[in-house]
């Protein structure tokens, strides 16, 4: 089977400081693989390099056959990656369905504007209708975001990345903030989304779900990729249990 993302040889510098130091890793079709590591790692840059907010100095990514290294943030979407951000922002006037509409919208129009135009079709609404579904708050449809706690406001940021029918789904820490019993409860529709096909990269710093849901792990410890493989053995790796303890190998064994 052919990857469905490929990252190769990614090394993304911000003045004298490399966060991504030559990173390569592949993401298979069905796959939900675990980008972790410690704070600074580079997590969120590798995130951002593959959706093209980061341009790498060196290195490529291809999703498919595709390189996408020279394609616009748009461009990218359009062949199949969304995103989905840590920071939770939905227009607080419409309800929570056309919150995803517009997003379903978005995915047709080239602009802002034109996705407003857009929001009142009957197909978008139906895409969002399911995209709720799928993350299963299509019972809160008609409210407004205003009213709804962090855990549904999570599940609403990530119906709007469904709604756009990627064929890679990216999520940036979407537990954190989550009382334990919401972030299982997401991990699972994280898991189920999965499951029904989705192809999945999530950065998370809750371990416990992340060994719970997903099929591999890809550490990353200063920049540099340290451990990929299964979860288990990943996280027993001397490497990975040394860079959370900060280095200390010797207390890590
Ligand atoms: N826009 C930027 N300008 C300068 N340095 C940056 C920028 N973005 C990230 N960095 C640096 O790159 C390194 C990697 O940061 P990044 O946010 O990717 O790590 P992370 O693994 O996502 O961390 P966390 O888990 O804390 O969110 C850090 O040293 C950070 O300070």
């Amino acid at each position: 089977m052919e990857p469905l993302l490929s990252a190769r040889n990614v090394t993304v510098r911000f003045g004298g400081v490399t966060a991504i130091d030559d990173v390569s890793f592949e993401v298979m079709p069905g796959e939900l693989l675990g980008l972790i590591g410690p704070n600074g790692a580079g997590k969120t840059t590798m995130m951002r390099a593959i959706v093209g907010i980061h341009r790498p100095q060196k290195g490529s990514v291809s999703l498919g056959e595709r390189r996408l290294d020279s394609l616009s943030i748009d461009a990218r979407i359009r062949a199949g990656l969304a995103l989905s951000q840590q920071l939770v922002k939905p227009f607080r006037e419409i309800d929570v369905r056309d919150n995803v509409a517009l997003a379903a919208g978005a995915a047709k129009t080239r602009t802002p504007l034109q996705a407003l135009v857009h929001v009142d079709r009957r197909a978008e609404r139906q895409v969002a209708l399911e995209a709720l579904e799928r993350v299963g708050i299509a019972r809160l449809a008609a409210q407004s975001p205003r009213t709804q706690p962090l855990g549904v406001l999570k599940r609403l940021e990530m119906a709007r990345a469904l709604a756009l029918k990627p064929r890679l789904l990216l999520l940036d820490e979407p537990l954190a903030g989550l009382n334990s019993k919401e972030a299982s409860e997401l991990a699972q529709t994280i898991a189920d989304v999965n499951r029904q096909g989705m192809t999945i990269i999530l950065i998370e710093h809750n371990l416990g779900e992340v060994m719970r849901i997903c099929q591999r792990l890809v550490v990353l410890d200063n920049g540099r990729k340290i451990a990929d493989g299964p979860p288990q053995a990943t996280m027993n790796d001397a490497a990975v249990r040394a860079a959370y303890l900060g280095g200390d190998a010797d207390a890590a064994a």
